[in-house]
Order: structure tokens, then sequence, then C-alpha cells
């Protein structure tokens, strides 16, 4: 179906810094096809903008693939700032009711991105379900990532019975709390007062009796703790887990487990740092791609 629509005629060289900017500024409109002739492009907008001009345009096919985007509970996060597609992501689907646009990459100590509200009810919080855990977040007070769900999982499965677990870098708690039903005791550290404030709340949520949040510096779990505490430990922090190794060594039982998280661009890249430890690297895999040069991987290590 063809219909008339005002739209602006840009140079095509101006066309996707145009088509862009009008995203952003929310005048895109998503229904109907832009089209070019003869060197311009026409962008179809929703109102009457200064130098707008009328053209007939074909309507795009209700079954178009929807933008990209990660969906976190009523939450879908996508990466390009298009409000006009943003619009029609959140029509989409009725669970989602929040659109946001992450401005970057995760930042600073408490791991939180900067987001930019593009559609739906204005909130960074949420609700969210991962097999069967519910989870209470706010995504610019404390990280939180759903792409690691199969990761929790794998790992949930390879424990056994009354494990002493710690979570070095719990965020708001989705290692804590779903590797729990195998602990006969989580302690469940992080650094950040709000992520520390929600996985309590998570806590409470899941009706968790065995989980015990602490709000520490991870480099201070080594005089908290006496050593060789634990069986199990998770270091989910990426970007410098490494300099945490010697506390969880310290920490974790002779054949015990600790799960490094870290980033890499080669495999093997941690051997060498791994090798001033009695261990043994019993796997190492890719968990998901961070950029197009690094590796989000974890190396699981037995303790000799
Ligand atoms: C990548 S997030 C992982 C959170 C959680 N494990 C998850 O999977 O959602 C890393 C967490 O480590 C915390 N953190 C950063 N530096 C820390 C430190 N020195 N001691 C304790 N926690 C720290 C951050 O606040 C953040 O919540």
């Amino acid at each position: 179906m063809a219909r008339e629509s005002r739209c602006i005629k840009v140079l095509k060289k101006e066309g996707e810094r145009t088509r862009r900017k009008l995203a952003e500024d929310g005048f895109l409109d998503n229904s109907l096809k832009p089209f070019s002739d003869e060197g311009f492009l026409y962008i179809p907008v929703t109102g009457e903008i200064p130098g707008a001009v009328s053209e007939i345009f074909e309507e795009r096919d209700a079954s178009e693939p929807l933008p990209r985007h990660e969906l976190i509970g009523g939450i879908a996060i996508m990466q390009d700032c298009d409000r006009g597609e943003a619009r029609r992501l959140l029509d989409s689907r009725p669970v989602i009711h929040t659109v946001l646009h992450s401005e970057g990459p995760v930042t600073g100590e408490y791991r939180t991105k900067d987001y930019i509200f593009l559609a739906g009810k204005e909130t960074t919080k949420a609700d969210y379900t991962e097999y069967g855990q519910r989870f209470l977040i706010d995504l610019s007070a404390a990280y939180f990532s759903a792409r690691l769900a199969n990761e929790r999982q794998r790992i949930a499965a390879m424990m056994k019975d009354g494990e002493r677990l710690l979570d070095m870098f719990a965020g708001v708690g989705p290692f804590a709390i779903t590797l729990s039903g195998k602990c006969s005791v989580v302690y469940a550290n992080d650094i950040n007062p709000a992520a520390v404030s929600l996985l309590a709340d998570n806590i409470r949520l899941n009706k968790k009796k065995n989980i015990l949040p602490v709000l520490a510096d991870a480099r201070r779990l080594g005089s908290i703790f006496p050593p060789e505490n634990f069986d199990r430990i998770i270091m989910n922090l990426p970007m410098k887990s490494s300099e945490f190794l010697d506390t969880a060594f310290r920490l974790c039982k002779s054949g015990g487990m600790i799960h490094f998280y870290t980033l890499q661009s080669q495999p093997g890249e941690m051997e060498e740092e791994l090798e001033k430890y009695e261990c043994e690297k019993i796997s190492e895999k890719v968990v998901r791609s961070y950029s197009p040069s690094q590796h989000h991987a974890v190396y699981d290590i037995r303790v000799i």
C-alpha cells in the first residue's frame, strides 16, 4: 500500500546522518519506507517540520524484523538510538513497558551503563524472571545482564549438594540466587551499595534462607573469611578479576573450584597468570563476544 506523507528531502550523502537525527528527535515515520532518486533521499516524517515536502511512500510490511535489542524483564535495550523504531518495538509485545538505548559499554567500578530513554514508561527498573527465579533490577544503579543465564545453569549442573559458595562480585544476585539451591550457605558480595540493596530484596523475593549479602571491596574478603573456607568461588568481574585471584585462591578449599571470568583476545591468555597457583585448568570456554577483538571467557579451575 502507498500513501502520501510529509518528508525531508536530503542529498543521499547526508541521508544516514539526517535519518538518525530525525529518529533521535522522534520525527522519523517508521511505518513508511524511505526512497531515493537521482542523488536525493526522501525520509518520511511524522509531523510538520521546517523544510518538509509531500511525497508518496510505500508502507512497511508489518512482519518486518524488529530492531536489534536485548530484553530484560519489560525493558528492551536497543543498539540504535531510534525513537520511531523504539515505538514499533514497544507496540510489538505487551510485555515491553520501556525502550532504552544504551550509550556505550559498562563503565566505572559498579559496571553500569548510561541509558537514553526512547519510548514507553520512563524507568530503568524492571522485574525479570530467569529459570523461575525473580530479580528486581535497576539498570542505572547496578549491573545486570540476561546474557549469562545459560552460564548460571551450566555451573548449577556441575555442583554437589551442600557446597559453601562465595560470589565475589554478586551484583543483584543472579549467580548467588540461581546456585543457592545446591548450597549449605552462599556469601554474596559486592562493592556497590545499590546492588547489595537489590540483592537483599531478591533474596527475600525468592525466599532464600541460606544467602548472606556482604557489602565489601572483594580485596578485603581475605581478611573477613578464614582461609580455605569455600568449595566454590564465582569471579564475574571480567575486566579485572585477575587482580583478585590471590584472594580467591586463599579462600578456596583444596579440591574446590573457582570460576574465573575474564576478557581475552586469544584462547589461553590467562594460563601464564594461573601458573602462579597450585591449580588445574578443567576447562576454558567463550561465554559471549564482548567486542570485535575480545571475548568474555570463563576458566573453570580446580584448586590443588
Ligand atoms: C560484571 S558485574 C557482575 C554482577 C553479577 N555477578 C552478574 O552476573 O550480574 C561485576 C560486579 O562487581 C562489582 N565490583 C566491582 N569492583 C568490585 C570490588 N572491588 N569488590 C566487590 N565488588 C566489585 C560491581 O559493582 C558489579 O556489580
